[in-house]
C-alpha cells in the first residue's frame, strides 16, 4: 500500500534523528508560547474557519505550482482570512521541508501546524523546536497506545493536535485521548479518492463537542457549505488554494 511507503521512508528518517531527541526536546521547551489551533478554529462560533495549506506536490495529484514560496503563500492565505496555516513538512513525496514551517511562523501571525507523518516523540520536539503551535497525528499510522503516548507528549510540549481519522474504528481509537479537534479526511490515503460525504457520516460519530475538521477534496464554496450543515467548524484545504483558486475570498463573500 502506498501509505506503507510513506511511512518506512518516515521512520529512516526518524531513526537518523533519533540521538538529537534530548537537544530537540531541551528546545522545544524554551520556546516562547504557542499560538492555540483550537481557539483560532472556535474564535467565531457557526463561522465555518480554514486551515489552508502550503504544499507544493502531493502523490494523488503531483506538482501542484513550479514556483513555490510558502511565505509568500501564507501570507496571502491570511490576509485572505485563513484562521491557520497548515504546512507539509515531508521531504519525499510532498517536497516539504522544517524549513518552510519555520519560514512561514515567523511570516504571520495564526497558528501553524506541521502536516507531516508523526511516528515518534523526535518529531513532536522536532515541530514545537522549529516554531510549530500543532501537529499532526494520522491514527491510521500509529498503534493505539502510541497515538495516546504521542498526543500526552505534544500535550505537555504544549502544542495543539490534530487528530486525523478515516473510518468509524479510526475515531473510536482517536477519542480515547480526548483530543480537542478531530480531522476527518475525506481521502482515502491507500487509494487517493475522495469522498465528501464521508464527512456527512463522521459527524455523527463525532458528536458536536469536539471541533470537526473536513480534509481533503475541498474545492468550492458549495462544498465549505455542505460540511457546515452538517455540523463542522472548519475545512482544511490544500490542492484548490495552491492552484489559486480564490476560495477564501469567495467564501467570505458568499459563505
Ligand atoms: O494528498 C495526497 O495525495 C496524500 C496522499 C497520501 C497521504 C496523504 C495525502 N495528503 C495529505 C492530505 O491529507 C492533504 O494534504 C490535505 O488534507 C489537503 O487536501 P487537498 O485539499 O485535497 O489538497
Amino acid at each position: 500500500m502506498f501509505l506503507d511507503r510513506i511511512v518506512a521512508s518516515v521512520d529512516a528518517r526518524v531513526e537518523a534523528l533519533r540521538d538529537e531527541w534530548a537537544r530537540l526536546e531541551e528546545k522545544a521547551q524554551n520556546m516562547p508560547p504557542t499560538r492555540s489551533l483550537a481557539d483560532a478554529l472556535r474564535a467565531d462560533p457557526g463561522t465555518l474557519q480554514v486551515i489552508a495549506e502550503c504544499k507544493q506536490r502531493s502523490p494523488s495529484k503531483g506538482w501542484l505550482t513550479d514556483h513555490y514560496d510558502p511565505v509568500a503563500q501564507a501570507q496571502g492565505y491570511q490576509r485572505a482570512g485563513a484562521a491557520a496555516i497548515s504546512v507539509l513538512t515531508e521531504p519525499e513525496f510532498f517536497a516539504g521541508d522544517l524549513a518552510h514551517l519555520r519560514a512561514v511562523r515567523e511570516a504571520v501571525s495564526i497558528p501553524v501546524l506541521r502536516k507531516d507523518f508523526i511516528r515518534h516523540p523526535v518529531q513532536i520536539a522536532e515541530a514545537r523546536a522549529a516554531g510549530a503551535d500543532a501537529v499532526l497525528l494520522i491514527i491510521r499510522i500509529l498503534e493505539p497506545d502510541q497515538y495516546r503516548a504521542l498526543y500526552d507528549y505534544a500535550t505537555r510540549l504544549g502544542l495543539d493536535v490534530l487528530v486525523e481519522i478515516h473510518s468509524p474504528v479510526e475515531a473510536e481509537v482517536a477519542l480515547t485521548a480526548h483530543p480537542a479537534i478531530i480531522g476527518v479526511n475525506n481521502r482515502d490515503l491507500d487509494s487517493f479518492e475522495t469522498r465528501l460525504s464521508f464527512s456527512q457520516e463522521m459527524a455523527l460519530a463525532l458528536g458536536p463537542d469536539i471541533i470537526k475538521v473536513s480534509e481533503s477534496g475541498i474545492h468550492q464554496v458549495e462544498d465549505l457549505r455542505q460540511v457546515r450543515d452538517w455540523g463542522y467548524q472548519a475545512v482544511l484545504v490544500g490542492e484548490a488554494l495552491m492552484r489559486g483558486r480564490p476560495l477564501l475570498e469567495e467564501w467570505r463573500a458568499n459563505g
